[in-house]
């Protein structure tokens, strides 16, 4: 169940609000536990990281917590470690005469895909190393951070450039940007269209004109009152004449400082990848140096240069299930696939044994979820039903993504939506279950649903001007449920006096339940025969 975690139960607790049954039910039937999604619980730097579900479904996956890619990028950009390696050849092709140094991502200090503080040492750097005509193109976030924010991340930054390029002839501007949403981060294939708009803002220089970015941002509030900064569409910054100011050229280097890979390998592709590329028509595509903030797919060895090398994780979960030769089936709708796969495995695509893992991607639907809150959690339950049915699987996962997906919209009455159709889902998998005389773990990656507004240091919901809550669209820090009901006979008990029991104990309770060894490495498993 990605996004669904325990909340206070107030009025803003999506969770609490649905009517969830099968949930329920589940309590009753087995073990239940609490444990812990966020922070130094999965590898991120402090605990006031919200959890996401990249370093979630990595921990889930590997058994251990494992430093994250983020906590990664962060030690190497905080310790200076990041300026001695790829980054060399970034200044080099940016102080060629005439070039440019083109910086994309997420403008955001949510730490998810991006840091505000890596951005900024990363400006001061080649500041201090002499780049000269320097160019960000900005996307919108609403979505890790505070909603209705892009302006004064924009100004931020604006104030940021100016104190840098104050009193120096350095030629540094903002050239493009929009909402995340719509512009550049896709993940998963689920809509190349959303990277084509980002190509055009970032690159051509043709998406739709404005003369600065605080223009963009009042234009777009203006058309559509009450847009998240997540849906503000795609922009390019032009001068007087109606010029972009910034289009990618010949011998520039581009580099984009987003460190989680889901979002940020479709633009990647469009860069690095040859005439292969399918994914739309890129038209003149420049020929860049082009870097990565880190590795964003291990097996496509995505991109060939990074600035900071990635975490490596072995001894997966599924690895481990897949040389024991039992069969596996992961099954996700696309905005959740490579999380069930790519994340899970440690950041690689491909299953480790494709004679015994079967991976079924079902199609999300392409517009807002709230529109459509159920998603695809009856479709998903099908595939996970009547792969119960063929009898043939041993370990089988699957993600319900509504909690998440519908959290992210900031629409309470749709969220409640979200959860009753993943409780729905759940129910059916498990009276399928049942019948297989199998065993069900139920869990989250992280919270979202449960707590649905913005609350002040002491935790007191937000209102707007207008006295209507300020709904939240981000993660939380809370803790998430895990259920285990044995439908086979076998009782099984929590295991008690456990040290912060988390994600990273589920692996090694999977291994359990399957019968099968744990590393010794593995962080322990939360139940034990009863
Ligand atoms: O949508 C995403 O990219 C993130 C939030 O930034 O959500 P999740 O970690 O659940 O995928
Ligand atoms: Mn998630
Ligand atoms: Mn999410």
């Amino acid at each position: 169940m990605d996004g669904i975690g325990i909340g206070t139960g107030d009025e803003y607790d999506g969770v609490a609000a649905a009517q969830t049954p099968h949930l329920d039910a589940l309590r009753e039937q087995g073990t239940y536990q609490e444990i812990y999604a966020h922070g130094t619980h999965v590898g991120l730097s402090s605990d006031s990281d919200m959890g996401n579900s990249e370093v979630g479904h990595n921990t889930m996956g590997a058994g251990r917590i494992i430093p994250q890619g983020a906590k990664r990028v962060d030690d190497a950009v905080r310790g200076g470690e990041i300026w001695q390696g790829a980054w060399r050849d970034v200044v080099a092709a940016a102080t060629t005469d005439g070039a440019a140094l083109h910086l994309i991502g997420l403008l955001s200090d949510g730490n998810v895909h991006s840091s505000w503080e890596h951005l900024t040492l990363l400006l001061e750097q080649a500041k201090s190393e002499g780049v000269q005509r320097l160019r960000l193109h900005t996307l919108f976030d609403g979505r890790d951070v505070e909603d209705r924010t892009a302006d004064r991340y924009a100004a931020q930054l604006e104030s940021t450039l100016a104190d840098l390029t104050a009193g120096s002839d350095l030629d540094w501007r903002i050239a493009s940007g929009g909402g995340r949403m719509v512009t550049t981060m896709d993940r998963y294939e689920a809509n190349w269209g959303v990277v084509e708009a980002g190509w055009r803002a970032h690159v051509l220089g043709t998406a739709r004109p404005f003369t600065s970015v605080d223009e963009a941002i009042t234009t777009l509030r203006a058309e559509t009152p009450g847009i998240s900064d997540q849906l503000l569409e795609a922009f390019t910054v032009v001068d007087q004449d109606g010029q972009p100011v910034g289009p990618v050229r010949d011998g520039d280097a581009v580099v984009i400082f987003n460190f989680r890979g889901d979002r940020a390998i479709e633009l990647t592709r469009a860069f690095v990848e040859g005439d292969g590329f399918t994914g739309f028509d890129r038209g003149d595509r420049p020929d860049v140096f082009f870097a990565g903030m880190t590795l964003y797919d291990g097996d496509t060895n995505m991109p060939p240069v990074r600035l900071v090398q990635p975490p490596v994780i072995e001894d997966t979960v599924s690895e481990l299930i897949a040389r024991a030769g039992l069969r596996q089936l992961a099954a996700s709708e696309t905005q959740k696939y490579g999380h069930m796969t790519y994340f899970w495995n440690g950041n690689r695509s491909d299953p480790f044994d494709a004679s015994t893992e079967t991976y079924v991607d079902i199609p999300s639907d392409q517009i807002e979820f709230d529109k459509a809150p159920r998603m695809k959690a009856a479709e998903t339950a099908d595939c996970v039903i009547d792969a119960l049915a063929e009898g043939d699987y041993t370990f089988l996962r699957s993600n319900l993504a509504g909690g998440d997906m519908v959290g992210h919209t900031g629409n309470f009455e749709a969220t409640i939506v979200a959860v009753e159709a993943v409780d729905e889902a759940v129910g059916r998998i498990a009276e399928a279950v049942r019948a297989a005389g199998g065993c069900l773990v139920v869990t989250a990656d992280h919270g979202n649903s449960e707590d649905m507004v913005e609350r002040d240091k002491a935790g007191a919901p937000r209102m707007a001007p207008d006295g209507t809550p300020l709904w939240k669209t981000a993660h939380s820090t809370n803790l998430i449920p895990l259920y285990v009901a044995d439908y086979s006979g076998q009782r099984w008990t929590t295991v008690p006096g456990l040290d912060a029991p988390g994600l990273s104990n589920l692996a090694a309770t999977l291994l359990v339940l399957l019968g099968l060894p744990v590393p010794e490495d593995y962080r322990p498993s939360l139940i034990s025969p009863a």
